[in-house]
Formats: C-alpha cells, sequence, structure tokens
C-alpha cells in the first residue's frame, strides 16, 4: 500500500511520489475450451491464468511536476495510477509519498450511489482527511466550482457521468491536495467544465502542487506536462521530454528497444536541428534594396541590387544569391556571387553591402521583388530574406509572357 515517505529530502524539490519495484498480478478467470470442458467434466468450468498489469516500476516524482502518464489501451496506466493513490496494492514493491494526495479515478469511485450529492461531498473529503468543519467552510466554493448546486440534494445514482465527474474533480481539488491523480475521467466533462478543470489544474502548478494525469489526450500532455511516462504492457519505456514520449507513442511503440530507437533518433535530429539553429545564427541579410536606372524600368535598363549582411565570424569561403521573382511568384533571374565572380574575397566577422549590377534587363511589365539567400562554406543556407526591394517594370506591350522583345511585324 501507499505509505508516507519518512525522510525528508534535502534538495530543493523533494520526491514526493517514490514507486520503488511495484508489480501488480491480476489473476484472469478464463473460460475452458470445449475440448476440456469435455476431458474433464467434473472440473470447474474456469482457470485462473496471471498477468502482469505492472512489471516491475520504479519511478521517483518530485514535487511541482505534471506527470502525463500515456500508453496503449490496457497499458497500465489506470493501474499504476491506482497503486500510486493506494487505491490497489502491489502485489509487489511499494509505493511511498509525501503529502495530501486526491485521487480522482474511476468515475463514480468514492462515491455511495444511494447518498445525495451532498453527503458525498461529506464522505469523499473525510477520506480525503477533511474534518466535517473544513468541509463545511469549502461546502460552497465545492458546489459552485462543480456548477451542479440544482442536483446537490438528489442521490448520485440518479446523476449522469458528467455530473459525478464534476462533483468528484470539485471536491477533490478543494480538498487542498498536494498530489492531485486524475485518470481519463475529465473527458466525461463538457468543454467548458473540462477547461475549467485544466485551469484549476494550471493554479495547482503555480503553486507547486504535484499533478499526475492519464490520458488519451496527447495535446495536453505536451501543453501541461513537465515530465511523461509512456507505458507499454506494463513496463516504462519512456520517461522524460513529453515532445519525445508523444512522437514515440504517435510512431506505435510498445516495447523499451523499440522506444530507445526512436529515443535515440529523435536525440539525433534535436542535435541537428540545435546544429542548424546555431549556423543560422551567425549571418543575418538585414536589407535589400533595387535600384533600377529609371522608374518604372523599361527594356533594356540596367538594375542595381545591393544586399545588406550581417556575419558573426569570418567566412573564407561563402556565396549569396539574389533571385527576381515576378508578380506571380515565378523566379525570373538568378545569380550569386560565385556565379557573377568566382574570385570574390573571404569576409570577416562584421557588416557587408554585397552590390549586384544587372545591366540592360529585358523584363515584362509588371512588378517584382528580389529574395536573397546566404550560404557558408557547406552551401549551408545560413539566412534568407525573401521578397523584399520590389520594384516596377514597364514595356510598351509589343510582346506578352515570360519574356519581352520589341516585336515588329511586316504583311507580305
Ligand atoms: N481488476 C482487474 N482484473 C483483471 N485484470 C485487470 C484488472 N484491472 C486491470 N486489468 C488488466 O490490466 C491491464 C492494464 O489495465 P489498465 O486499466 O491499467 O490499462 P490502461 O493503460 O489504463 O488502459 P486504458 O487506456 O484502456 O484505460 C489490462 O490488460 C486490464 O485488462
Amino acid at each position: 500500500m501507499t505509505s508516507p515517505l519518512v525522510a525528508p529530502a534535502a534538495e530543493e524539490a523533494p520526491i514526493v511520489i517514490a514507486v520503488e519495484n511495484v508489480s501488480k498480478r491480476f489473476i484472469i478467470h478464463q473460460d475452458k475450451s470445449i475440448k476440456d470442458r469435455l476431458l474433464h467434466p467434473n472440473r470447474t468450468r474456469k482457470h485462473a491464468e496471471d498477468f502482469w498489469a505492472l512489471r516491475d516500476l520504479s519511478i521517483n516524482i518530485d514535487a511541482g511536476n505534471t506527470i502525463g502518464l500515456i500508453g496503449p489501451n490496457g497499458s497500465g496506466k489506470s493501474t499504476l495510477l491506482k497503486v500510486i493513490g493506494g487505491i490497489l496494492a502491489p502485489t509487489s514493491g511499494r509505493v511511498l509519498h509525501r503529502g495530501r494526495i486526491a485521487a480522482l479515478l474511476e468515475l463514480g469511485a468514492g462515491f455511495h450511489q444511494d447518498l445525495t450529492g451532498r453527503e458525498n461531498v461529506y464522505l469523499n473529503a473525510s477520506i480525503l482527511g477533511v474534518s466535517k468543519e473544513e468541509t463545511d467552510a469549502r461546502f460552497d466554493e465545492i458546489v459552485e466550482f462543480s456548477g451542479i448546486e440544482k442536483f446537490i440534494d438528489t442521490q448520485v445514482k440518479f446523476y449522469s457521468s458528467g455530473m459525478y465527474v464534476r462533483l468528484a474533480f470539485s471536491v477533490a481539488v478543494h480538498c487542498n491536495p498536494d498530489i492531485l491523480l486524475v485518470d481519463e475521467v475529465l473527458a466525461v466533462g463538457d468543454e467548458p467544465f473540462q477547461n475549467k478543470c485544466l485551469n484549476k489544474i494550471r493554479e495547482f502548478q503555480e503553486e507547486g502542487r504535484t499533478i499526475i494525469m492519464v490520458t488519451h489526450n496527447l495535446s495536453q500532455v505536451t501543453d501541461f506536462c513537465t515530465r511523461a511516462l509512456v507505458l507499454g504492457q506494463g513496463n516504462v519505456i519512456y520517461d522524460g521530454a513529453p515532445d519525445d514520449a508523444v512522437a514515440i507513442l504517435r510512431e506505435g511503440f510498445r516495447t523499451i528497444e523499440e522506444a530507445s530507437v526512436v529515443r535515440e533518433r529523435l536525440e539525433r535530429e534535436r542535435a541537428r536541428e540545435e546544429e542548424a539553429a546555431n549556423r543560422h545564427a551567425l549571418g543575418k541579410i538585414t536589407d535589400i534594396r533595387t535600384m533600377p536606372s529609371r522608374t518604372p524600368m523599361h527594356p533594356g535598363d540596367d538594375l542595381e541590387v545591393e544586399v545588406d549582411l550581417e556575419v558573426a565570424r569570418d567566412f573564407e569561403r561563402w556565396n549569396l544569391g539574389i533571385s527576381l521573382t515576378n508578380g506571380l511568384k515565378q523566379m525570373v533571374l538568378m545569380t550569386t556571387t560565385s556565379r557573377a565572380n568566382p574570385n570574390y574575397e573571404p569576409i570577416n566577422a562584421g557588416q557587408h553591402t554585397i552590390r549586384f549590377a544587372l545591366p540592360g534587363l529585358i523584363l515584362p511589365r509588371g512588378e517584382y521583388t528580389v529574395s536573397a539567400a546566404f550560404f557558408d562554406e557547406t552551401h549551408f543556407e545560413v539566412h534568407r530574406l525573401d521578397d523584399a526591394g520590389a520594384f516596377l517594370a514597364e514595356t510598351d506591350d509589343r510582346s506578352a509572357g515570360m519574356q519581352y522583345t520589341p516585336a515588329a511585324v511586316t504583311v507580305s
């Protein structure tokens, strides 16, 4: 059973729940096959089989964390939560905890069917260790939060599942728990109530309380949890960052080995992203200016493009490309420093302006923009700036399309 942790921990966030080598066995009774029954008619119709819902789990949970327990159906989430809450005894191992636990587990658990909502509030609160006087003081708040004032004196057997959850959640959160255990039950409430509960959970987080939630709503895990455990066949197959836990679950992995393959891949991806972010920080295109020899431009006019570049280190080899795009988002021309001048110089850390001269452009009528991208020695795109420096081109309409030419015609 769950027992109080004895020695207070010295570190800042003490361990409030310690699951130590917990296993849970259920005995499943199954009907025997027809053959078995014919061969042994006098024996019982059922045979018992051991089923291990939890297999030697050890988990420490620090105060102030919000833990998401996720995993496929039947992976042991609810069983683990019940063992932590002291509702189920582990077959072996033990759970230690510090502080008051409020558990919102199975629908209606802890509620007595023949008692009214009011009576159940007192019953539930007393199970959570709250005195009658304290419950008296909080009663109105509990009922108001639940939003079921009209039914508070009705026997709970007439409640809808949503009404149960409203009252049970309200009692649990108003009993000042240090640790709140929430099973999927919240999904039963309507959306406004779910939001109210989630806001309450946020409040609890800010107050430094510990929350463990079982949910199939994976966005709740990434939005709310500071840590997530993925269970698979009674084992913890992942314990760590909520984003990774969700990725592992989404990819359908069920064993520790399979999950570790994904974890390694995620770590590699993260390292690559980090490296890319570091490299992106090395250069920035801050401005692009276009200077046509005439505005609007006419066929045969020259265009100058200036790109302001700021780099955080020296670059021996580098490249900067510009492209002209028309109003249909088609690239009509591109060039780079390496194309325009294969012998261009290295650049030092600091500010630079790169000038491109584009003489004698013959552009169809329309609006154009310029994009620029800066590449390092490995051709990695450090930074790009799209669709800056707009300018207009004008023609005498002697031709149309992707090209302009001053078309002439004779008829013979
Ligand atoms: N009282 C019980 N008797 C026998 N088997 C049980 C009992 N409670 C749970 N189990 C079995 O233990 C396994 C784990 O169940 P549990 O409810 O913990 O899973 P879960 O991960 O919460 O699943 P779900 O996502 O479907 O809620 C299941 O195979 C279930 O059938």
